[in-house]
């Protein structure tokens, strides 16, 4: 009897096991004929495991201080490792023929089973440096070999981003001039973090994302406030909301939230972004993620209208150190040891909120920059007479690609702009 294929996903501590439910559960709703298997370690409470191992079909704990294991003894030279060396564990699945890895902050929206008859290694372009793969989503063989030289690459070479996704990049170096199977359509691994500068192009082929990926240092599960993209943050409440909240033990860390305290926020330049009808069917929508959504019925579902609110007033506001477009969360992601778990969820909280104000103050200096220039005195901008384009048509323009660069919209101008909001 031949092997069966799995989807592979990972969890260290309790808040990237609701992000594991949420996900398996999706895999569900999509009706995977493949497997879902989990890798986890001791940093999961008991509580929280016996809930993953009542969802996935299989699950494998990873004991970072056996010593037993090279990679483990390895790492007591270099902790820095830590998680990138759990997830390099997936290559010892070998009871499995093919594995698509998941990470736990990843939604599969859309059946996308077809993944599997990829070769290893197949991802998608990284939205921060598309030459490299990002790491949330990939196909790979398992293969006891493999991992022996990846963790020997590994011990030799480290990782660039302190990640398993520098790790892999370095490892499978030449993904980039691979044949086209092994490059993934961004429908497989959208980014529901980043702020898109081709909101053309995700307005096209927005309708056929099949996996979202909360990239970043906001999850869904954190204190924090929706992304550029609120109307992806909606479909993961959905399955959180029905299927996952009830089950989450009260013992958990109290870090990680109840979806109930999700700001019900929108963001502006998405005001014209097309919610997704989740798995075609629009009655399954819960009428708060309508609410979180700005929509009042899923039959004229359209367009997200709510304008933005201010932020809940329990968010610190500190002065942010994040670079504008911040896709990768290496701080966070290095430090959340379980050893560490509580002293981080502090950090990560405010890393969070920090990541916040720079993601909406990004989205409202892209659309509203262009549009307020022509207000600023101090800007050398070509007044122009009373019947230019109102605010709105000058949204409008931005949000389809079309800024005016001859004229308002010009370099120098969105330059200024930019250096004086950064400022
Ligand atoms: O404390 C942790 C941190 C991570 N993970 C797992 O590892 C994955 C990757 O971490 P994540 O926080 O999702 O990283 P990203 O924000 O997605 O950042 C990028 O950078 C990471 C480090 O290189 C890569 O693993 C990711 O795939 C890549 O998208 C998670 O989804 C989990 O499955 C844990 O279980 N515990
Ligand atoms: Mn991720």
């Amino acid at each position: 009897m031949s092997k069966p294929n799995a989807w592979v996903t990972l969890a260290t501590n309790d808040g990237y096991a609701i992000g594991a439910l949420v996900l398996a559960h999706s895999l569900r709703k999509v009706a995977t004929a493949h497997k879902i298997h989990i890798i986890y370690t001791d940093g999961v409470t008991p509580n929280m495991l016996h809930q993953l191992q009542s969802t996935f079909d299989d699950s494998t704990l990873v004991d970072v201080l056996d010593s037993k294991d090279e990679a483990n003894l390895a790492l007591i030279q270099r902790p820095d490792l830590g998680v990138t060396f759990t997830k390099l564990h997936c290559w010892l699945l070998t009871q499995y023929a093919k594995c698509v890895f998941l990470d736990a902050d990843t939604l599969v929206i859309r059946n996308a089973d077809e993944l599997f008859e990829r070769p290893e290694i197949t991802a998608a372009p990284d939205m921060g440096w598309p030459d490299y793969f990002n790491s949330g989503v990939f196909v790979f063989e398992p293969s006891e070999e493999t991992y022996h030289k990846l963790v020997q690459f590994g011990l030799q070479y480290g990782s660039f981003d302190g990640g398993d996704q520098g790790l892999l990049n370095l490892f499978f170096s030449n993904w980039r001039e691979l044949d086209a199977r092994h490059r993934l359509p961004l429908i497989y691994n959208l980014c529901a973090s980043v702020v898109y500068t081709y909101m053309a192009a995700l307005k096209r082929h927005g309708d056929q994302v099949k996996i979202v990926h909360f990239l970043g240092a906001q999850k869904p599960w954190l204190k924090g406030g929706p992304t550029p993209l609120p109307a992806f943050w909606a479909l993961w409440f959905a399955i959180y909301d029905e299927k996952v909240r009830g089950t989450v033990p009260s013992d958990i860390n109290p870090a990680y939230i109840d979806s109930t305290e999700f700001p019900l926020r929108t963001i502006p330049l998405s005001s014209s972004f097309p919610i997704l009808v989740p798995f075609d069917k629009p009655e399954i929508i819960p009428s708060r993620v309508l609410a979180m959504s700005g929509l009042s019925s899923a039959s004229n579902a359209s367009r997200v209208l709510t304008p933005l609110s201010p932020p809940p007033s329990n968010v610190p506001i500190a002065k942010s150190t994040i670079p504008i477009i911040s896709t990768q969360s290496p701080h966070v992601y290095k430090t959340k040891s379980s050893s560490s778990v509580a002293k981080v969820d502090e950090s990560s909280k405010s890393l969070l909120s920090d990541t916040t104000k720079e993601i909406e103050s990004l989205t409202s200096t892209v659309a509203d920059l262009a549009i307020n220039l022509s207000a600023e005195s101090t800007l050398t901008i070509e007044k122009s007479s009373e019947e230019g384009p109102t605010s709105d048509e000058r949204r409008q323009a931005w949000e389809q690609g079309r800024p005016d660069y001859q004229g308002r919209d010009a370099f120098e101008n969105i330059m200024k702009a930019i250096e004086k909001s950064l400022s």
